[in-house]
């Protein structure tokens, strides 16, 4: 594989791309374009942790009840903005979505997490496995389409980008194979040793499908995508660049690179555990690679974030959720850390090595919100003084 990049923004795709927002600070990084500041989102933003979050919920009867309503979907999507600056929104919805709408029949256990009806164990149930028809997820593409509209001010511009995303191909069927989540990956590292035929009949329909939703989402007005591959770290080498990777680079390969007004839409892959493979990953077809907290930014800007003008990928990542439960003096410090381990981001008229702060996985829900304020308030202060200082 070749390192690949988006081709240059023209004049007229920037504008389509950035014209219509009032803080395009996240989208110019994932095009590692230079920003006034390091714009930052949170893995599962909108969740337990937030009390008006567990008032919707309780409303719903269920977290199926909210992602399935587009109402809901929309309102708690939101929360966590109208609370933080925070400069992008994330649709509000689950990974398993898709295999649920391939007739697993999913289901949420208060307090167990995801459960299917029907996991994929054998040769008949794999064979039986095809891309489901969209229609069944419209729901979501629904959801897209609100949370857009509610973003929308009244100058016709919205406030931040809005992210759509899915699981990765192996993520999945994690999930399928295992039927709900899992300590060892047992069952499913069973069938990956014992039938890889079959595995990789799961991995090529996860691909197709994975493709056709996140571009269903992209029509509805999904103005960025990522891949949450949360599971390609527990693969040994060798197996990841097989089970996960390739089927990572698949869906890539059929992705739209373009929104319905011609806007250019980023791609992020995030493969918890995947920091020794980045100089691999660096060949993806994507523009962003989000890391965990285990990952130097430093060396990573060096093994993937490339030159100014040439090849090379923004960074996404990569503060340990559970600084959050520290003292808000330490979360300031440990914030500094991770944005001077980046260093200065690009600062050039091109593109250049950027840097998009996020938790290395998702918040927990114990975190207490008024600590996330200080982290936010830390990642803007101190990444607008290390441009100031630099000029
Ligand atoms: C592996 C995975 C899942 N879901 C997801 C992943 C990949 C990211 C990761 O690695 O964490 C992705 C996801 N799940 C959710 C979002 C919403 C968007 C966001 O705010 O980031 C996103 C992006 C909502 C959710 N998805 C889920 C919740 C909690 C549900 C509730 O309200 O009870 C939320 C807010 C449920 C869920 N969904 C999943 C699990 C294991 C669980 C239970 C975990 C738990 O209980 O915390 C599967």
């Amino acid at each position: 594989m070749n390192p690949q990049q988006q081709p240059p923004l023209t004049a007229a795709s920037a504008e389509a791309t950035f014209g219509g927002l009032h803080n395009a600070t996240f989208l110019r990084a994932c095009l590692r374009q230079a920003t006034d500041y390091t714009p930052l989102w949170l893995m599962r933003q909108a969740g337990r942790y937030l009390p008006e979050y567990r008032a919707s919920r309780a409303k719903a009867g269920s977290f199926m009840g909210l992602a399935t309503n587009r109402d809901y979907a929309t309102e708690v999507t939101l929360q966590p903005l109208d609370r933080y600056p925070l400069d992008a929104a994330i649709l509000f919805s689950d990974i398993l979505t898709v295999p649920d709408a391939m007739g697993l029949g999913l289901s949420f256990a208060m307090g167990e997490g995801p459960r299917f009806a029907t996991p994929v164990r054998d040769e008949a149930a794999v064979a039986q496995l095809e891309v489901p028809d969209m229609a069944k997820l419209q729901y979501v593409f629904d959801a897209v389409s609100s949370i857009r509209t509610a973003l929308t001010q009244a100058d016709g511009k919205s406030r931040v980008p809005l992210i759509g995303f899915s699981g990765s191909p192996w993520t999945l069927a994690c999930y399928m194979v295992e039927g709900a989540g899992s300590d060892d990956y047992r069952l499913v590292k069973t069938m990956l040793y014992s039938r890889p035929d079959l595995m990789h009949r799961i991995l090529a329909v996860n691909a197709d499908a994975v493709a056709a939703y996140l571009n269903a989402q992209i029509d509805a007005g999904a103005q960025a995508v990522m891949i949450f591959d949360s599971w390609g770290g527990v693969l040994s080498d060798g197996a990841f660049q097989t089970f996960s990777m390739a089927y990572t680079a698949r869906v890539l390969a059929q992705l739209k690179r373009q929104g319905p007004k011609g806007e250019t839409i980023p791609r992020i892959v995030f493969t918890k555990g995947g920091g020794l493979w980045l100089d691999e990953m660096a060949a993806l077809d994507c523009d962003v690679l989000g890391v965990d907290w285990t990952v130097n930014l430093a060396r990573a800007r060096a093994a993937v974030g490339g030159v100014e003008n040439g090849p090379g990928k923004a960074l996404q990542g990569n503060i340990d959720p559970n600084i959050l439960f520290a003292p808000p003096a330490h979360i300031a410090t440990e914030v500094h850390r991770v944005l001077d381990s980046f260093g200065l981001p690009y600062q050039g008229n091109g593109s250049g090595p950027t840097h998009i702060f996020n938790l290395g996985h998702g918040i927990s829900q114990h975190t207490p919100p008024e600590h996330v304020a200080a982290l936010v308030e830390a990642v803007h202060q101190h990444s607008r003084a290390m441009r100031v200082a630099a000029r």
